[in-house]
């Protein structure tokens, strides 16, 4: 039960009669502009940029505002209860930190304050596969809890490396990236010449990997002279870039090797020719709950069941891969329908806020995903930055829910304003 709304603006106000101010700006468009002045180009480039024309960046928003709330009055609501159980591990909130790369663009301890915001706030994070930090400098410091994206490589070795050092450090859930096998257009990132991972950033998952190192070891050594295992030398080398420099390694390291790791990553994280008879052996090589983020479509939700998945993301990315794509509100119902109570369905691309948190939930996603504010919010205060932005989503969601008239997201009432085609609210 929570009242986590009052107890936030309690917070703020009384801090507020001695002169304090939060230290991040309390909504989105604030918080966006400001984090812009503290972040370098680039990196405002990469994390606010999307694909192409970026309308699906802007379709995204669009179809929060697409649904209003109907509130209902005197239904005595005191307080509200958000938890949602999945996979077996209570969340006291309907909200976890979406998987963001490159992270130590915009901040020195980048996955590491993040995860530390997060077990602030009580929620838990998705680290990515893209991480600036190992998944097991970053687990600890998770105490909310933390589940790990992973983008399917060519070498299945790696896949299978990177599954087996989730497990090992206690992820609660494998969600599997499907919309990014190969990177969208982007053209702020192109007009910059920019890619974080290109400078090695962002692939601090893929220089501590033992089977990352053997890769990197036989790019830089050429096929002919490559020996089956890592020199202990490769393994130091690459361990020493992902745990000291990450982000300058380039320019620190004379040795051959950290170019090497940074063209083998970009040959081998990703794979196009993915499909679903990768995902049918998944069941086989992982003992974890599998997430498939990026679903869209209701058919390709009943398939993921089929092949025992446990979860699926309704995710356009943020609309960074195709511009013109769908925006996750508008397909959500459908899957929440083709799911049919049968598995957690998840959503991001576009939350902001609490009020847009509700309605996500209120058309049946069992949570949602934060993506683009926590990054701001690391950019501009680092742990209690992250910290912050999310609890305030979370105080302006139970806020809502007490305005509303509604004890659970379920309770909240929606009616579809001035669309050309008003969705169907899905049958709960
Ligand atoms: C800068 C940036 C980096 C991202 N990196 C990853 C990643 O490494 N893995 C992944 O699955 N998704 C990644 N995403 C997508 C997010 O997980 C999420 O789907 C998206 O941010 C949601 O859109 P929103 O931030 O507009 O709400 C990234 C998004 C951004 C903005
Ligand atoms: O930038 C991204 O959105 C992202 O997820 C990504 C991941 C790997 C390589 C390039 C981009």
């Amino acid at each position: 039960m929570s009242q986590s709304g009052r107890v936030r603006q309690d917070e703020v106000y009384r801090a507020g009669i001695t002169g304090r101010r939060p230290a991040v700006p309390t909504a989105f468009p604030a918080l966006e502009r400001r984090a812009r002045w503290a972040m370098s180009r680039r990196a405002h480039a990469y994390v606010a940029g999307g694909a192409g024309s970026e309308e699906t960046v802007r379709a995204n928003r669009a179809a929060f505002e697409r649904w209003r709330v109907v509130p209902r009055m005197l239904r005595g609501v005191g307080e509200r209860d958000t938890a949602v159980e999945l996979f077996g591990r209570r969340h006291e909130h309907p909200l976890l930190l979406a998987p963001i790369g490159a992270s130590d663009l915009v901040h020195r301890r980048a996955d590491l304050a993040v995860a530390e915001g997060a077990a602030h706030a009580g929620v838990s994070m998705i680290v990515s596969n893209q991480a600036g930090f190992p998944m097991e400098e970053i687990a600890p410091r998770a105490t909310a809890g933390w589940w790990s994206q992973l983008y399917w490589s060519t070498s299945d070795d790696l896949v299978d490396s990177f599954l087996a050092r989730a497990e090992a450090s206690g992820a609660g859930a494998v969600v599997v990236t499907l919309d990014t096998t190969t990177l969208g257009w982007r053209p702020r990132d192109l007009d910059l010449g920019h890619l974080p991972f290109a400078r090695g950033l962002g692939i601090a998952q893929y220089t501590s990997d033992p089977v990352f190192a053997r890769l990197a070891q036989e790019t830089a050594d050429g096929p002919r002279r490559s020996s089956p295992r890592p020199t202990p030398a490769a393994v130091r080398t690459l361990l020493e870039i992902s745990r000291h420099h990450p982000g300058r390694f380039l320019d620190n390291l004379r040795s051959p090797l950290p170019r090497a790791a940074v063209e083998t990553f970009l040959r081998v994280y990703s794979r196009p020719t993915l499909s679903w008879d990768d995902i049918a052996t998944l069941r086989s090589r992982t003992r974890l709950p599998v997430v498939l983020k990026g679903v869209l479509h209701p058919d390709d939700a009943r398939r993921a069941l089929d092949h025992g998945v446990d979860g699926v993301l309704v995710s356009n990315h943020g609309g960074r891969q195709i511009d013109g794509s769908v925006p996750t509100l508008d397909a959500l119902p459908g899957v929440v329908e083709a799911v049919a109570g049968r598995a957690p369905v998840l959503l991001d691309s576009g939350i902001r806020s609490g009020a847009d948190a509700a309605r996500a939930l209120a058309l049946g996603a069992t949570a949602v995903c934060l993506g683009r504010p926590w990054v701001y919010g690391l950019a501009l205060a680092g742990t209690a930055g992250v910290a912050q932005v999310v609890r305030d989503v979370l105080a302006e969601l139970d806020l809502t829910l007490a305005l509303a008239g509604a004890r659970t997201p379920a309770d909240v009432e929606l009616e579809a304003f001035a669309s050309a085609e008003p969705a169907a609210r899905p049958a709960r």
